[in-house]
């Protein structure tokens, strides 16, 4: 509950002036309701009650009936008005809201966000946020209406036919009503984070039989798989019928609670107007009123239907948020050739979160500026993990890492990606083109630097067959070989022209020749820099200076 406490304030703070605004209209949506049908009631009694009499002709029909005109229309006017600003501020505060969880999970630490799964993360940024418009649409804009509507039609029944009379119509309506919601909410609860459950893993189900197509076809799962997304649909399926059932079922019990509360205020009614305490008209305009109550508690009827969606989606994104006035990553400074750096490891030990066994215990290392330095070992006997530890993608748990003789965790950001890059096994490539693929290391780059360090890698060649630089690429370079995907990788990290360069295995998968021409290009592109690599070939080995083997 406190989650949803937490946002509902995040979306008030970003609009309070309309949300205000929109509140006070919906208010007066709900009073000119019940105001029209109790008028309504009221006129027609009344305009009977005088023909009885054989006042007809006296009766004034004008007055009450421009007032029905009058609520009627203000009911309409004041609806537009309650939607388009309530609506319109709720989307906007989760645009800021959005932004933000963005924001928290690009800032998460680089071991959380390793193991973020790219479908889950993107459904959880749409899917989530999008619940919550129901908190102030559906659940508390609509709560403190009615609550007013309650106060005031109290007020109004007491003044204007008997106290006595108004307490039995407010009291057993809002128990009423107030049980009937509770009920709802708590049998919604399960099937409502069910189906949502069921909805996110669907989709991930499906993306994941988009991407693995292929392995999933040389594997004969493509037909479990399918059904699997087909399952998940079904689950979902049954468990927003289940809401919608119950919904339906409230609906019919509010109908009940309404329908007992008019007979009580009817009865009372009928028995003061019997005993000359109040006109039959009177009687009237408090049991058409409580009619009219009846429209205060649709929307909460839905909001309460989803509570178990809206909650669960509250809480993930209040933990993903960051604090109040937490910044988003700082934008790097563009690529500058670096001096030479030494790098040094002094006593360092590190483990993954959750991870039983210590990566690295103890780990000293040193490397002059300028030095090119192979890590060898074993596969998962740390090599990647000192590269990420150089990076400062991980912190260690103890020891210390110097660049130049400075500790990396007081080097400020910008200065340390401006001296450092990292080429990690896997990359992203990120853009239509050749070309946009290497700018993401250099907002200015120019068509001959991207072409040199193109030439660098032995992939001009590719390029040009490909119809240049400016040609498109699939999504992530598909359609590459994967050989040319990481020398294209490989030549956007050498556009950084950094200081330090770790590269992680960096001519794997590529013939000897090739892997030789490649890391001779390294060199002839970056004479002066610091290199360090991860690596198990021996042409990737008789390239470096120094070998540093991994206990
Ligand atoms: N995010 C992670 N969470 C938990 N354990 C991890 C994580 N990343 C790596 N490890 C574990 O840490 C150990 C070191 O992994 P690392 O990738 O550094 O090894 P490596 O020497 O580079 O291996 P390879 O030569 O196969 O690339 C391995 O046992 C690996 O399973």
């Amino acid at each position: 509950m406190k989650h949803l406490w937490h946002i509902l304030r995040l979306i008030w703070r970003k609009q309070p002036g309309a949300l205000l605004r929109g509140t006070a209209l919906a208010v007066t949506v709900l009073v000119a309701g019940v105001a029209l049908l109790g008028l309504s009631g009221w006129f027609i009694t009344a305009a009977g009650a005088a023909g009885l009499a054989g006042a007809g002709i006296a009766f004034n029909v004008f007055q009450p009936s421009a007032a029905v005109r009058l609520l009627a229309l203000a009911r309409t006017a004041a609806r537009y008005g309650e939607r388009l600003l309530t609506h319109d501020a709720t989307l906007k505060s989760l645009t800021d809201i959005r932004v933000g969880l963005l924001r928290g999970v690009l800032n998460l630490p680089f071991d959380r966000l390793s193991r973020l799964r790219g479908a889950e993360t993107l459904n959880r940024l749409v899917a989530d946020v999008d619940a919550l418009d129901g908190i102030a649409l559906r659940l508390f804009i609509p709560a403190v209406s009615a609550l007013i509507l309650y106060l005031g039609a109290y007020g109004t029944l007491a003044w204007l036919t008997d106290p006595l009379l108004a307490g039995w119509i407010m009291s057993s309506f809002t128990l009423g009503v107030g049980y009937v919601l509770f009920w709802t909410a708590r049998h919604a609860m399960a099937p409502s984070r069910r189906a949502e459950k069921a909805l996110q893993a669907y989709r991930i189900r499906l993306i994941d039989l988009l991407r693995a197509r292929d392995d999933l076809l040389v594997y004969g799962r493509l037909p479990d798989q399918s059904s699997a997304v087909a399952a998940a649909e079904t689950r979902m399926r049954e468990n927003l019928n289940a809401t919608d059932r119950l919904e339906r079922r409230a609906g019919l019990l509010l109908a009940l609670t309404t329908t007992l509360s008019g007979g009580i205020a009817l009865w009372l009614g009928a028995a003061l107007a019997a005993r000359g305490e109040i006109t039959p008209a009177l009687a009237a305009l408090g049991f058409f009123a409580t009619l009219a109550l009846a429209e205060t508690v649709v929307p909460l009827r839905r909001g309460l239907a989803d509570i178990g969606r809206i909650l669960d989606a509250a809480r993930r994104v209040t933990g993903l948020l960051p604090d109040d006035g937490a910044p988003a990553a700082p934008a790097i400074a563009p690529a500058q050739p670096a001096g030479a750096a030494s790098l040094t490891f002094e006593q360092v030990r590190f483990g993954h979160s959750g991870a039983v066994r210590q990566v690295l215990e103890g780990f000293d290392m040193e490397i002059a500026p300028g030095e090119i330095v192979a890590l060898t070992g074993a596969s998962g006997s740390g090599k990647s993990t000192v590269l990420a530890l150089a990076a400062r993608l991980v912190r260690p748990d103890a020891g210390r890492i110097l660049l130049d003789g400075q500790p990396i965790e007081t080097l400020d950001h910008p200065l340390l990606r401006a001296h450092v890059t990292y080429l990690p096994q896997r990359s992203t490539l990120l853009g239509n083109s050749f070309f946009d693929v290497l700018a993401l290391a250099d907002p200015a780059l120019t068509e001959p630097d991207a072409e040199a360090v193109l030439e660098a890698v032995s992939l001009s060649e590719t390029v040009a067959a490909r119809g240049g630089l400016r040609s498109r690429l699939k999504e992530n370079g598909a359609g590459l070989s994967g050989g040319e995907q990481r020398r294209l990788a490989l030549a956007r990290a050498l556009l950084r022209r950094p200081g330090l360069l770790l590269l992680d295995e960096p001519t794997e998968g590529l013939d000897r020749p090739t892997a030789a021409a490649v890391l001779n290009g390294i060199r002839h592109v970056l004479p002066n820099a610091t290199i360090l690599t991860a690596s198990h070939r021996r042409v990737e080995k008789d390239w470096a200076q120094r070998l540093v083997r991994m206990p």
